[in-house]
């Protein structure tokens, strides 16, 4: 059950030329969550993204953020969010400071709140004792900081992430996850767009699975999980990698007794395998097919770094 809706979308149709981008997409995401929007690269994440934040329109539907229509009340619409895109868009030339300032003027912060909400945020992602540097002269990670800095100083009430910590080493990221975390606790709502799987299984509150365009299955990160059963059993074979779910621990490790394999590994389940096994595909990289193999409860092709607990072998 929904609470109060804050980013409801309806029919949501894009066409470029002959590419139909996204194929009757319905969403509706309340107040206070953190969902994941999560698939393929080319199925359709940014152009939702674009479309709700007025970069563009629809060929067809509607969207609504906080009750206001993104294609008929443009600039209310707008108010209610922050942004960070997907590449870096800061102005380069100019200090930590200006880039923020100039973005509180935008939405007509006044000096005074300018220049406090400038200190806050900086101080909330550890950048305060940069808050003169000119944008150049920072590395990516910290780039990317400055961006959840100004997405969120002139506090949205909704929040779009677009691959926000795409490229960055693992130390970064976890950083940047706990910004996104805190802004949650801070009662925003957040639609994050990720093809690193294990961001929507740590963050998520709901997920989506977006395929060529169209919403495959929503739900918990639990839940999806639930569906596969608790524990995978990679195999593999000649390079390949074959996984099988198993309700417990001891049926995928009775399972890997007398076969054949060069090695096998059995692991917790997590959200990249519900992802694979209903849509074929990776959520990260090119998109490959499952591939078959024998046995278990359900199975796909793929190798990935479980966590959880491990336990090699081979034979
Ligand atoms: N301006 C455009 N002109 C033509 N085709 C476009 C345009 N923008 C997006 N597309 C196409 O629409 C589809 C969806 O693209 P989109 O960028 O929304 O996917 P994505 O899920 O965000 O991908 P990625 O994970 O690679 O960022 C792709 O086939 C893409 O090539």
């Amino acid at each position: 059950m929904i609470n109060q809706s804050m980013i409801k979308i309806s029919n949501l149709h894009k066409r470029f030329g002959k590419v139909h981008a996204l194929r009757g997409v319905n969403l509706d995401i309340g107040q206070g969550e953190l969902f994941a929007y999560l698939g393929p690269n080319g199925s359709g994440k940014t152009t939702t993204i674009r479309i709700l934040t007025s970069l563009t329109n629809p060929t067809e539907g509607e969207a609504f953020l906080n009750g206001y229509s993104v294609l008929k009340q443009r600039l209310d619409a707008k108010m209610q969010c922050g942004v960070v895109a997907q590449h870096i868009n800061l102005d380069n030339e100019l200090t930590v400071e200006e880039n923020l300032s100039i973005h509180g003027m935008l939405f007509g912060m006044s000096k005074k709140d300018r220049a406090m909400a400038i200190d806050e945020f900086l101080e909330y992602v550890d950048l305060a004792d940069r808050k003169k540097t000119l944008i150049k002269q920072l590395s990516g990670g910290l780039k990317r900081r400055v961006m959840i800095a100004r997405a969120l100083m002139h506090r949205p009430k909704i929040v779009f992430l677009d691959e926000p910590t795409v490229g960055l080493d693992p130390s970064i990221r976890r950083k940047i996850w706990s910004f996104i975390k805190k802004a949650q606790n801070d009662g925003a709502t957040i639609l994050l767009t990720t093809h690193y799987i294990e961001e929507a299984e740590f963050l998520a509150d709901r997920v989506a699975f977006l395929d060529t365009g169209s919403i495959i299955t929503i739900d918990s990160p639990q839940n999806l999980m639930d569906r596969m059963g608790a524990w995978a059993l990679d195999t593999m074979n000649n390079g390949d990698i074959s996984t099988e779910y198993f309700k417990s621990r001891e049926q995928a490790e009775a399972s890997a007794q007398g076969r054949q394999y060069s090695g096998f590994t059995v692991r917790r389940v997590n959200l990249e395998d519900a992802f694979i096994a209903l849509t074929g595909k990776k959520a990260i990289g090119e998109a490959a097919p499952a591939k078959s193999s024998h046995g278990g409860a359900h199975s796909s092709g793929h190798g990935h770094g479980g966590h959880g607990s491990h336990q090699k072998g081979g034979r």
